[in-house]
């Protein structure tokens, strides 16, 4: 059936578009974007105040299944997702058993056609079991749906080893996505190394223990020619060396979380909030100024959640044997709305290119436009929506957020997966 978006604000800017428009959409695809549509018998959807954009990808996510379903699955995450805006997610192989084959990628693509609210883009771990000893079974992976590659949660280590499953990698088209930890010189590091970590009596995880990685990786790309992404990124320097790699021409994209523009360091105090314990961790002030600008001039090109959920019994330890991470779909879009685009530090067009086309540029994934013949996968959202992060209302089964009581204005109030609604008025479509 014929369904009409009327009066939207429509941002895309891969097709420059900017106004307010009615999009049509049939058989799950944009049929038509125009002013005044009018089609006999069509359902007609009034979103006057609103914005539509281009679906939003996140593209890292800790879905949990299989083997950590008591912390997030497939249903529950992705439901988070579309309570977030979300159309599509990336998730990280860091699962029981390791997301290192194509059985296991099989599993996530089924299972997230059986019960997902938005669409599941698997990344496969580049080595066996993530031990960074043995490669994975790359082509079983890509041909069962795998996107990209990814040892997320762990680096690989030796960089011989890295060098080898770039230059087989890289016949699969796919980008190698780096979590970037130098184990040697992280240790058992908990927060950021300086002051905070010698105030509150941690053990300090260093920059350069982020940056080493960094800089290996982007050498390591051009030694083999191989598509890197750089995932998390939270220091100044390492943001530095990526702009480095882009002007040389290397094939160097990265990413950056909300909680590590948004909050620093300074926000872990004598509470010992583990929900801030996250990885790579939280740092100064003034690395969260350079990613802000870095996500202003561009030089990062994605906004990604780093969605990792733990149970509150797990989180609810000293902090040192607390689990690493936060979780990230259901305040997203809010936090970048609030700090970034109400404070006119970046605009909508831009929003969509961090949040929607460049998550699916770089996962090689077929692009969505707001244009006719595209497939309807849409975000609507209310910019101006007013609320506070409250725990009792996530739709995620784990409530590890950074941001609980903060005020956020905007949110996702529709959207759309193959011009089926996932998300009506702010509420999940069962
Ligand atoms: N980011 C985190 O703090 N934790 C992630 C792992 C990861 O993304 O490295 C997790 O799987 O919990
Ligand atoms: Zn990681
Ligand atoms: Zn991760």
């Amino acid at each position: 059936m014929a369904l009409i978006l009327k009066n939207a604000h429509v941002v895309d800017p891969s097709v420059e578009l900017d106004g307010v428009m009615d999009v049509l959409i049939e058989d799950g695809k944009i049929a038509r974007v125009a002013e005044g549509i009018e089609v006999e018998g069509a359902e007609v959807r009034d979103l006057s105040g609103k914005y539509l954009v281009p679906g939003l990808v996140d593209m890292h996510v800790h879905l949990r299944e299989p083997g950590f379903e008591h912390k997030e699955d497939i249903a529950s995450g992705t439901r988070s997702a579309a309570k977030g805006g979300f159309t599509g997610v990336c998730c990280m192989p860091n699962t029981d058993p390791v997301t290192d084959n194509g059985v296991v990628v099989g599993y996530i693509v089924a299972r997230a056609a059986q019960v997902g609210k938005c669409r599941v883009y698997p990344a496969g771990a580049m080595s066996k079991g993530l031990k960074g000893e043995i490669i994975s079974e790359m082509g079983d992976m890509v041909a069962q749906g795998a996107v990209a590659f990814t040892d997320d949660g762990r680096g690989i280590q030796d960089a011989g080893m890295m060098r080898r499953a770039m230059d087989y990698g890289k016949m699969f088209g796919r980008v190698f996505m780096s979590h970037c930890q130098d184990e040697g010189l992280v240790g058992a590091g908990q927060v950021n190394e300086g002051v905070v970590s010698t105030r509150l009596g941690l053990l300090g995880w260093p920059a350069q223990g982020e940056e080493l990685q960094i800089a290996r990786d982007i050498m390591l790309s051009e030694l083999t020619g191989c598509a890197v992404h750089i995932q998390h990124i939270s220091t100044a320097a390492g943001l530095d060396m990526v702009r480095a790699a882009k002007d040389k021409g290397l094939a160097v994209t990265c990413e950056v979380t909300p909680h590590h523009l948004f909050l620093s360091e300074d926000d872990i105090d004598s509470t010992y909030n583990t929900s801030l314990k996250v990885n790579p961790p939280l740092r100064t002030k003034a690395d969260c100024e350079a990613l802000i600008e870095g996500v202003k001039d561009g030089s990062i090109d994605a906004v990604v959640t780093d969605h990792a959920p733990h149970a509150a019994w797990e989180k609810a330890h000293e902090f040192e044997y607390a689990p690493f991470g936060m979780t990230g779909l259901e305040t997203s879009f809010a936090l970048i709305n609030t700090h970034l685009v109400k404070t006119g530090q970046i605009d909508y067009s831009q929003m969509v290119e961090l949040m929607a086309v460049a998550p699916r540029e770089i996962l090689g994934l077929e692009p969505v436009k707001i244009a006719e013949g595209s497939v309807a996968d849409i975000t609507v959202f209310d910019p101006d929506a007013e609320w506070v992060v409250d725990e009792a209302e996530f739709v995620s089964k784990s409530k590890n957020s950074g941001f609980i009581g903060a005020k956020l204005v905007g949110r996702a109030t529709d959207v759309f997966v193959g011009g089926v609604a996932t998300l009506e008025n702010g509420e999940i479509v069962e």
